[in-house]
């Protein structure tokens, strides 16, 4: 055979290899959470908003929920400051409020938007406070067992996703920011990890996509040798009160998301190009897991 016609076989049988996927997952909903760390790189996010866009053109209906912490960070760090993290969440004070959701809903998800929309009129960016999609209530956060006051941080309570649905039947993409309202009037910073995995639940989505900076969970960590690839949910149960700082949200959600009905939840490396799609439409191994 000559060398073009294998190299076209080739590219057909990786289009015909997705066919599987592509019916299992059309007309499914997937809730992708797009890292801070795992977006600081040009190519990284030109290569993620390719990956939504094909989703959505493959008949999957795609909703990212973006983080943006070192973003946040770095806003902060230029107004003198500090950044304190208790328990992998962000101790919040009414002056970090505003620079968190400046920096989220006005720049970071606008910037998702407009990556995206490069490619079409797709995506709509909407904050976690539009149309009450969620709604908020303090949390503290846990250490050694201990309940810490880190200001207005909040966990959501309860999700409309009456405006993420109406959006998905319009053929958008909806982009969300992790800032939601209190029941109490009073305006919280939510872990992304946590908002996408509340949303993920309350759409009943088939799937939970978590994007971050490491190949997925270690199991010996900072011992690097050893990604868990699979887990089950009362594994990870036992795992989560070990588990040090980053990683305890992004487990903690991927536990919520499906002990709460998605299917599974998956930890990928966004460091890898395209690794939404390479999870989604082909049988590699890439990351870790989490079943109910
Ligand atoms: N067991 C573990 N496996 C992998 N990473 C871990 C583990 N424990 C802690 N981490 C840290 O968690 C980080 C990911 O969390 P975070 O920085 O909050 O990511 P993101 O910005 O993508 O949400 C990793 O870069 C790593 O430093
Ligand atoms: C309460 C809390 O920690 N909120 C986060 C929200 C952004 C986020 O989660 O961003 P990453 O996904 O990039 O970490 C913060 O202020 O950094």
């Amino acid at each position: 055979m000559s060398r073009s016609r294998e190299a076209a076989l080739t590219k057909a049988r990786t289009l015909t290899d997705a066919l599987p996927w592509l019916k299992s997952f059309a007309g499914k909903t997937v809730v992708i959470k797009f890292g801070g760390n795992a977006m600081v790189d040009e190519a990284l996010k030109q290569a993620f908003a390719e990956d939504v866009v094909f989703l959505r053109l493959a008949g999957i209906r795609p909703v990212v929920v973006h983080g943006g912490g070192p973003q946040v960070t770095s806003a902060l760090d230029k107004l003198g400051i500090e950044s304190v993290f208790t328990g992998g969440l962000r101790v919040t004070t009414a002056e970090t409020m505003d620079v968190v959701r400046m920096v989220l809903v006005g720049q970071v998800q606008r910037e998702i938007v407009g990556l995206v929309n490069a490619h079409g009129a797709y995506a709509v960016g909407l904050s976690g406070e539009d149309a009450r999609l969620f709604t908020a209530e303090r949390t503290p956060a846990w250490v050694d067992g201990e309940a810490v006051d880190i200001g207005l941080v909040g966990d959501v309570v309860e999700v409309d996703g009456g405006v993420v649905e109406g959006l998905l039947r319009d053929g958008r993409i909806p982009v969300v920011s992790s800032v939601a309202r209190g029941a109490d009037g009073e305006i919280y910073n939510v872990n992304a990890d946590t908002a996408a995995a509340a949303l993920a639940v309350a759409l009943g989505a088939e799937k939970l996509v978590v994007l971050t900076d490491v190949e997925g969970l270690y199991a010996d960590w900072p011992n690097t040798d050893e990604v868990v690839s699979s887990l089950r949910a009362d594994v990870l149960e036992g795992l989560l009160p070990g588990l040090s700082s980053g990683m305890v949200p992004k487990m903690a959600a991927c536990l919520r998301a499906v002990r709460g009905g998605v299917a599974k939840a998956h930890v990928l490396d966004g460091r890898v190009p395209h690794s939404v799609l390479l999870e989604i439409f082909t049988d590699e191994g890439i990351g870790t897991e989490v079943l109910p």
